[in-house]
């Protein structure tokens, strides 16, 4: 089949009845839920970019082995020109949705691409994954499927291990063994945009101890598998408020669920690992998916950034806030954090390194401290926009007043910026900073920077732990140690 368009993604979406729960009731028809029709449209465009000239040749390239084009998210990286032809197709798709969906098909692409790429690793432990994984990242490639993940125990209680919840199915495990599969039972969280994609593939971010033997497991199955209820959260939009007044929320809802699977049966060929404490908690830093997907987050998150430093400075321009220095001083911070992140890209893209099976890897460290900043530099942009929009963030028309011809001539008089702006310009940037900055849109927005990649507070003591496990301090040991000369750093 090759590369998708829009409509064909939106017939693959009326075809399937996942048993997506929201606000109380199960959605007979996703795509005449208000909540759901517009972020589809959002998935749809990206599709049909991959079709049009302008985005072709980024968006897309031609699969060696099949010699169609498929998304350029599934070239596995040899070499500096794939990283940078998947780091072009990272950003073309980030600016579509400013950064503000994280989890676009791209996202999970370059997971299972990376899966695949290092299918040596499940081949130690069993033949059948190594093969189901590479078959499945043809599925998805050649099919162009958009895939949602699972990864997360729900918090339950999060001090004991998942054989010793409550309930021995609190947390996704396996319940039995069948000739045609595995049935599976319990739940996982954070599936992002489940109700709008195809299928979702489940592992785990590593925990395992001894005893999780059940919970040990990573699988795909289609969103409409029997079993699988699909719970939404409550949504940040109605699908139905005006893209004047929140152009944001009205457009880029990203619903996430809580994924319940009531003994779904998992078929043999779509189980990639199972029953392997070891190798489940080995799958995340030895498949390339701690490095991988984290480029495109990182390209997301750059343009998110840029997005919204963009739009403080929007803000603090337009009421001429931005002649006071302190304003000045908290904005060119903003803007020297995108640049950070920035930079830390391209040297991350730069200073990559081939792995022994031929792969091409970002520089980790920079990466990790680029998913390490991000926690912080995104809530303090955030932050800076509300103290600078300060009440005006909460004084403004909406759409039904502007259109009141009794009401807009007070309007116009009172709710203009500084010379130059009126009222229309200035209440467009700042319903634009609301939406990032007060509702529940925005919050969501900043607890996806915060949280996405896990806990920021146990991934940095990580980070500090192995960067302490693998450099020797050289300068600081070399001064106590009162050397003459200060040695050169070993090149690898
Ligand atoms: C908007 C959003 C979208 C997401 N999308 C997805 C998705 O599509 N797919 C997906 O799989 N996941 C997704 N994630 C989930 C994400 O992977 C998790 O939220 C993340 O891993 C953090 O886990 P948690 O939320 O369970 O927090 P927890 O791990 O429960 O942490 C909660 C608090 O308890 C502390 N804590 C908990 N356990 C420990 C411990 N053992 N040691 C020390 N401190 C501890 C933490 O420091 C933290 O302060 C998403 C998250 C968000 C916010
Ligand atoms: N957040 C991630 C995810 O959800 C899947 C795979 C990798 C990551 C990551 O940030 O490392």
């Amino acid at each position: 089949m090759g590369i998708r368009t829009g409509a064909q993604y939106i017939e693959a979406l009326k075809s399937r009845k996942p048993e997506v729960w929201l606000n109380g009731k199960i959605v007979e028809n996703i795509l005449d839920e208000p909540y759901f029709k517009q972020p589809a449209q959002e998935i749809a465009k990206l599709y049909d970019m991959q079709h049009d000239p302008v985005y072709q040749d980024d968006l897309t390239v031609v699969c060696e082995e099949t010699g169609e084009r498929m998304a350029t998210s599934f070239l596995m990286p040899h070499n500096y020109e794939d990283i940078m032809k998947r780091s072009k197709a990272f950003e073309v798709v980030a600016r579509q949705t400013f950064g503000l969906m994280g989890r676009t098909p791209d996202f999970l692409n370059t997971v299972v691409t990376s899966l695949a790429q290092n299918s040596w690793f499940l081949r130690k432990y069993n033949e059948d994954w190594a093969t189901n994984i590479e078959n499945y990242y043809k599925h998805l490639r050649d099919n162009d499927i958009f895939l949602t993940h699972a990864i997360v125990n729900p918090q339950n209680d999060r001090s004991k291990n998942s054989h010793e919840q409550a309930d021995k199915y609190t947390h996704l495990g396996v319940v039995e063994e069948r000739p045609e599969g595995i049935i599976v039972r319990g739940a996982k969280m954070l599936a992002t945009l489940a109700a709008l994609t195809d299928e979702v593939i489940v592992y785990s971010f590593p925990g395992f101890a001894p005893g999780d033997e059940r919970y040990a497991l990573a699988f795909a199955v289609p969103v409409d598998v029997k079993g699988l209820k699909i719970i939404c959260r409550e949504p940040v939009q109605d699908g139905t408020r005006s893209t004047f007044d929140h152009p944001l929320a009205s457009r880029y809802e990203e619903m996430d669920a809580l994924l319940v699977f009531e003994d779904v049966l998992v078929p043999w060929d779509k189980v990639f690992l199972y029953n392997n404490v070891e190798a489940a908690n080995l799958l995340y830093p030895m498949t390339g998916i701690a490095e991988q997907p984290a480029h495109q987050s990182g390209v997301r998150g750059y343009i998110k950034l840029k997005f919204a430093v963009e739009v403080a400075c929007k803000v603090a321009d337009s009421i001429g806030a931005d002649q006071y220095l302190h304003v000045q001083r908290d904005l060119g911070e903003l803007i020297q954090n995108t640049e950070v992140i920035r930079s830390l890209l391209r040297t991350a893209e730069h200073e990559y390194t081939i792995t022994e099976y031929g792969e091409a890897r970002l520089n980790p460290v920079v990466l990790e401290t680029i998913r390490g900043m991000m926690p912080d530099m995104y809530p303090r942009t955030i932050e800076v926009m509300q103290t600078i929009g300060a009440g005006g963030l909460l004084m403004m028309p909406t759409e039904a007043d502007f259109l009141s011809d009794e009401l807009r001539p007070t309007i116009d008089r009172h709710y203009g910026g500084r010379a130059g702006i009126d009222a229309e310009a200035r209440m467009k940037i700042f319903k634009l900073a609301w939406d990032l900055c007060g509702e529940a849109f925005g919050m969501r927005a900043l607890q996806y920077e915060r949280y996405y990649t896990g806990d920021p507070i146990r991934k940095r003591a990580i980070f500090y732990n192995k960067y302490k496990k693998e450099n020797a301090l050289d300068l600081a040991e070399a001064i106590l140690a009162k050397e003459d000369t200060i040695k050169e750093p070993q090149t690898n």
